[in-house]
């Protein structure tokens, strides 16, 4: 965010204030640097009364093996001491999660939040997304900027990528594959797509966390919405009859600006992604239907 210029005032809520302080403090040191000024410390919930959006990353996360799933509970509870401190505040913002299992995480936030809908929105697929851009970039040897291509589904392992919907500029990657001899395929692709719905758990295994590639799609998400951008953006979003579902929250492409999501983009799925995507839906609201709130 700082190397980016995105805001103008950075506060940073931990529960673990030395944390906080330290990280402020850390941050405060490469200022000098930055392309533009940024307020930065380390704050509390009363400092969420006027801001714009609140980003919320706190809680556990996953251990070597353990799955997205496998943290709700746990941070369930930690959103029961966190969203209600914000909105006693005043605060009449944006809240975009991050927090993992982040489709579920961000329908707790709706729910305990009591805010509208559009105001309140995930990361969903946007990092899963960025990693398969990149990596089909690499395949097809262009810019991952003109690889218009989405991961949609559960951030976790239920998502997919749809490739009757994804293009090299404006030409389908089907249609490059049939023409292309053999030197493209849809089987090296169906492997681009699991080493994206794997690759957390191989750099969890390998440094312990994932920072710089959700970084920078939270960065992306909040220049979206503070610059009024109405961008498409694979974020996690609540349905409201879209592929004939209702009240899940799940990443879809959604157009995104100063309201938050302002509109879900309805891709037209065949029929054996729509089952993918119904699937991906019935995970979610399995696991939301069991939580206690
Ligand atoms: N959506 C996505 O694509 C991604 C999501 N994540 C998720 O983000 C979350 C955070 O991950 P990391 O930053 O690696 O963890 P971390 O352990 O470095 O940071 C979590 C912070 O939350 C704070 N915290 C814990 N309980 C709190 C409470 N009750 N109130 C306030 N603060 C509290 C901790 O003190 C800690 O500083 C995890 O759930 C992780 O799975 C991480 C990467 C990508
Ligand atoms: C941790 C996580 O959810 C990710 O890097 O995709």
């Amino acid at each position: 965010a700082l190397n980016q210029a995105v805001c103008d005032e950075l506060v940073l809520v931990d529960i673990d204030k030395k944390r906080a302080e330290g990280e402020a403090m850390d941050l405060n040191h490469g200022v000098a640097f930055a392309s533009s000024s940024m307020r930065i410390y380390a704050g509390d919930y009363s400092d969420c009364s006027d801001a714009d959006l609140v980003v919320i990353c706190a809680g556990v996360s996953q251990k070597p093996g353990e799955s997205r799933l496998e943290l709700l509970q746990r941070n369930t509870a930690v959103f029961q001491s966190i969203i209600s401190p914000i909105t006693r505040s005043g605060f009449s913002g944006i809240f975009l999660v991050a927090t993992n299992p982040v489709d579920i995480m961000t329908r707790v936030t709706y729910e305990l939040s009591g805010f509208n809908a559009s105001r309140v929105f995930g990361t969903g697929t946007t990092l899963d997304t960025a990693r398969l851009r990149y990596l089909l970039g690499d395949y097809f040897s262009v810019d991952p900027r003109n690889m218009h291509a989405y991961v949609i589904g559960e951030h976790g392992d239920s998502e997919f990528v749809p490739w009757s919907q994804a293009m090299l500029a404006t030409k389908s990657v089907i249609d490059i594959c049939e023409q292309s001899d053999g030197k493209f395929c849809l089987e090296e692709m169906q492997k681009i797509s699991i080493e994206v719905r794997d690759a957390a758990q191989k750099i969890i295994e390998a440094k312990k966390a994932t920072y710089y590639g959700i970084g920078m799609s939270l960065v992306r998400i909040v220049r979206a919405v503070l610059s009024n951008e109405n961008s498409v953006l694979t974020v996690s979003a609540r349905l409201r009859g879209e592929y004939g579902q209702k009240d899940v929250y799940i990443g879809v492409p959604c157009i995104v600006n100063r309201n938050g999501v302002d509109r879900v983009l309805e891709l037209t799925l065949t029929e054996e992604e729509q089952q993918k995507f119904t699937e991906s839906c019935a995970v979610l609201e399995e696991n939301y239907e069991g939580l206690r709130l």
